[in-house]
């Protein structure tokens, strides 16, 4: 599946939204990616995860687990893990930190990929890795579905993306006039810091 096809299915799910947007890292910016307007569809997802899991097998080769962020990583984990046919798990926050809960557990020698949906700053992706690699297994890399930074995020592994994005992202004190104009909204669930 292309990049462009990717964006085509933001923009026909109604997930390409435009506006002024606080982000999970506290950057405002005047694009979202409602990737829930993907989610909410099965037959979308499963297009889209399938192409993800397609591009984890030739980067990658053989995973057993993926693992993924809650919220917004727990559908696509699921379903790219089901393209690869291996077990999908997903951190959630405890306290504020990524935790494996409800007896999740990685198998010592386990071949794992991180799978997240979208990439901004790369902070919640480096969360989820930190966390994974308290536990055994083997971190082979990391995939998302768009990843915004246009491939400058670290998280500290191989990222691999379906599509790359250039958009702008402005601290909340450098912000254009015409995103100043504009009332801001936070569709995400990380409080920023
Ligand atoms: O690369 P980053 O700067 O960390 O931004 C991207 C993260 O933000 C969103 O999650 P969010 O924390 O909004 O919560 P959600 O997964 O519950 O939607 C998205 O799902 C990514 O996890
Ligand atoms: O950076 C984010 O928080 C973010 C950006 C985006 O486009 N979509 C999303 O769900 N989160
Ligand atoms: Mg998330």
């Amino acid at each position: 599946m292309s990049g462009d096809a990717i964006l085509e299915e933001f923009r026909s799910a109604g997930a390409l939204l435009e506006g002024h947007f606080i982000l999970s890292s506290g950057l405002r910016s005047p694009m979202f990616l409602q990737k829930m307007r993907i989610f909410e569809d099965p037959v979308r997802t499963e297009r889209v995860c399938s192409a993800l899991g397609a591009l984890i097998r030739e980067s990658f080769g053989a995973v057993d687990m993926v693992i993924s962020p809650a919220i917004g990583g727990i559908i696509p984990g699921y379903e790219t893990a089901r393209a690869l046919g291996c077990k999908a798990v997903f951190v959630e926050r405890e306290d504020g930190e990524f935790q494996l809960r409800r007896g999740f557990e990685i198998p010592q020698g386990a071949r794992v990929v991180m799978v997240e949906d979208i990439v901004t700053t790369g902070l919640s992706s480096r969360e989820c890795i930190a966390t994974i690699r308290k536990h055994p297994g083997t971190l082979l890399g990391a995939a998302c579905i768009v990843d915004r930074s246009n491939g400058k995020a670290d998280v500290g592994v191989p990222l691999v993306s379906l599509t790359k994005l250039d958009v702008p992202a402005y601290p909340a004190d450098q912000l254009p006039p015409e995103l100043a104009a504009i009332p801001a909204v936070k569709p995400g669930s990380r409080v920023p810091a």
